[in-house]
């Protein structure tokens, strides 16, 4: 097989809220993730990521749009039908204590999608237990504790080596280590990395850390209030931000060497995230965006392919010059300061 491993096109994704309208959580948001690759998810919290993951898995179903797994379309398949794509793509939850059942042996906890998706016989499936426990850092003989005798960072590896056990082409990983100590954050992210670098998965890494994301993906998709607002390489986005909520969300995240970060200068936001209950007209950031103009405040900006990235590098904002350069966010101070921005454009 040579086209993407997954084909994600117009995707929407509507809640109903309780006799309060409709959470617009992910609207028509469309990218494709190729064989190996890992593309990093960001946004902010309620941007819709999870979302976009969960309907991915079909844990949720779409109201609108396509999700293709390996040139299969997945969107409205069967359980039984699903059931041998169902191998292809797992997940890793944000939360190693509730997503692991309490009451199994962690051992038994990776033979699971072994057993249900007929790996082989006892010795077999056994075999493969301690090969993705090897492989995952874990020692044989925790096979037969509980989940609770463990900690946290051993939990997620237990995770990462149920959700790998069955050889998926997909892993979802959906805010892998925020609910972990800071201290083994770095650990888990490396056992990913060092993974999907030996075993050439391809992956969705849902997060908030920017600081990860740099690492582990080789693109980068931004998420704003469910739409997708930019898309690109990894080193293109952290170069060269297109759109200014990009360049704001991108300001905040660590920098590797922590000299310059002292030099550098954030760009503060002003309001709050809008409701994806009550989603503003026009681009949906114009209520926080420091340099909107009276366009952005009626008329949707499509996403437009700019040249001259690694690999396609496409951003959604009408402040962006033809020849793709980026429009000037002026920064504010890295002390804490007002919570509103100067307006500036060049
Ligand atoms: N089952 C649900 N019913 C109603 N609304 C939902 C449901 N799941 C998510 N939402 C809403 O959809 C929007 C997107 O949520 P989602 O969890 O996908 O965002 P997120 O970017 O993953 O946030 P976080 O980073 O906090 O996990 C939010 O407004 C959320 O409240």
């Amino acid at each position: 097989m040579t086209g993407p491993v997954l084909e994600v096109t117009n995707l929407v994704k509507h809640f109903p809220a309780g006799g309060r309208g409709t959470v617009h959580a992910v609207n028509d948001v469309s990218f494709t993730i190729g064989q190996g690759e890992v593309l990093g998810l960001v946004g902010e919290s309620g941007s819709g990521k999870s979302t976009v993951g969960r309907a991915i898995m079909r844990l949720v179903d779409p109201t609108a749009g396509s999700i293709k797994l390996l040139g299969t379309d997945i969107t409205t398949l069967s359980r039984a039908r699903m059931r041998p794509l169902r191998r292809q793509m797992h997940m890793v939850f944000q939360d190693p204590y509730s997503s692991l059942n309490p009451r199994i042996p962690i051992g038994e906890i990776v033979a699971e999608p072994l057993r249900q998706h007929r790996w082989g016989d006892r010795r077999q499936i056994d075999r493969r237990v301690a090969e993705v426990f090897d492989q995952c850092g874990l020692r044989t003989e925790l096979r037969h504790r509980f989940p609770h005798e463990l900690s946290g960072g051993q939990r997620q590896r237990v995770g990462i080596a149920r959700a790998l056990s069955v050889n998926p082409k997909l892993l979802i990983a959906d805010e892998p280590t925020s609910a972990l100590d800071v201290s083994v954050r770095a650990a888990i992210i490396n056992l990913l990395m060092d993974l999907q670098r030996d075993l050439g998965f391809s992956c969705l890494f849902i997060t908030h850390d920017l600081s990860a994301v740099r690492f582990i993906a080789d693109r980068i998709a931004v998420m704003y209030v469910g739409r997708l607002v930019e898309i690109g390489a990894g080193r293109d986005i952290f170069a060269d931000p297109k759109m200014p909520y990009t360049q704001a969300l991108l300001s905040a995240a660590p920098l590797p060497n922590p000299r310059r970060q002292r030099r550098r200068e954030r760009i503060l936001l002003g309001g709050e995230l809008p409701s994806a209950t009550r989603l503003p007209p026009g681009c949906a950031f114009h209520t926080r965006c420091p340099i909107a103009v009276g366009e952005c405040r009626t008329e949707q900006p499509e996403l437009v392919s700019y040249p001259g990235g690694e690999s396609a590098h496409a951003a959604a904002c009408r402040l962006i010059a033809q020849d793709g350069t980026a429009p000037h966010v002026a920064r504010g101070s890295n002390r804490p300061g007002p919570r509103t921005f100067p307006l500036s454009t060049t």
